[in-house]
């Protein structure tokens, strides 16, 4: 399916998905899916979330605030995916930080996420190549990746997309590059992890590529738009999510993807 294709799905469906994310992304994770069309539900207690991820389209888990019940009820929500066939897409946020964020990444690597979202630190680190990142901010460029994310994608069997001024997504066998976006992006907090939601939410629609690469491109084409407009990272999250919106199937440029 065609990002054009999948941002039509998107909207006709309006899939719920189950977000899992951290205290800074909680609110621009939620308007990113309502503005681009997704039905979100932040769902977090260890008591209910194993009820709540089957009756979703997704689910998506962000370490980035992590603490001890919030870790248990992630490892329950994606055992409870993984019985449901429900898709979820993991966001190891600055694992390579701590000892403790590392075992909690590689706990829930162990329950297989359909795909994995990260900036080129967090890739690089999860393979076990040494990176330059700094918390939750990346410190290298995505090409320096791009190996350390088809090694994953092979031992893991999922998709994984590295973002960067130039996104590179792969399930190991196909690679895909998606240009656009603005180099105001990484100045407004979380947006990585509201990429990460919305991404879930095109995996409730789309085979996990196709879903990755849709996600992204719908992110390109807004970044872009917004920065035409924006003064600074104010202003541009309000145009962001304004472009989000007012993009229609069909306005999508798939000329910024590059299939390999
Ligand atoms: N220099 C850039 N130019 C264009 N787009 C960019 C640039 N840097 C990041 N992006 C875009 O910003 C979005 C978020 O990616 P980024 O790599 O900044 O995530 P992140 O580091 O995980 O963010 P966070 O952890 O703060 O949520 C992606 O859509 C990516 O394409
Ligand atoms: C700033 C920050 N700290 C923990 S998570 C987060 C949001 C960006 O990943
Ligand atoms: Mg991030």
């Amino acid at each position: 399916m065609t990002p054009n294709a999948a941002l039509d799905a998107l909207r006709t469906q309006a899939p719920l998905v189950h977000c899992m994310t951290n205290y800074v992304a909680m609110n621009i994770a939620a308007n990113v899916m309502l503005a681009a069309g997704a039905s979100p539900a932040m769902i977090h207690a260890e008591e209910e979330v194993a009820d709540f991820t089957p009756i979703c389209g997704a689910l998506t888990i962000n370490i980035g605030t992590l603490s001890p019940p919030w870790l248990t009820a992630m490892l329950k929500a994606a055992g409870s995916a993984n019985t449901a066939s429900v898709p979820w897409v993991l966001d190891p946020v600055a694992h390579f930080a701590t000892p403790y964020r590392g075992d909690a990444a590689r706990q829930l690597l162990g329950f297989k996420p359909t795909i994995l979202r990260g900036n080129a630190s967090e890739i690089m680190a999860l393979s076990g190549a040494g990176g330059a990142g700094k918390g939750a901010d990346s410190g290298d460029e995505v090409a320096a990746a791009k190996d350390s994310a088809i090694t994953l994608a092979t031992t893991h069997g999922c998709v994984v997309a590295i973002t960067g001024p130039v996104d590179f997504v792969t399930d190991g066998t196909r690679q895909a590059e998606i240009t656009g976006g603005d180099a105001m992006m990484p100045k407004i907090t979380a947006l990585g992890c509201a990429l990460t939601a919305l991404t879930g939410a095109y995996a409730a629609v789309t085979p996990p590529l196709e879903a990755t690469v849709a996600a992204l491109t719908h992110f390109a084409e807004a970044g872009e738009q917004a920065g035409k407009v924006a003064s600074g990272p104010g202003s541009f999250s309000l145009h962001f999510l304004d472009h989000l919106h007012l993009i229609q199937p069909g306005d999508l440029d798939e000329g910024r993807v590059t299939w390999s």
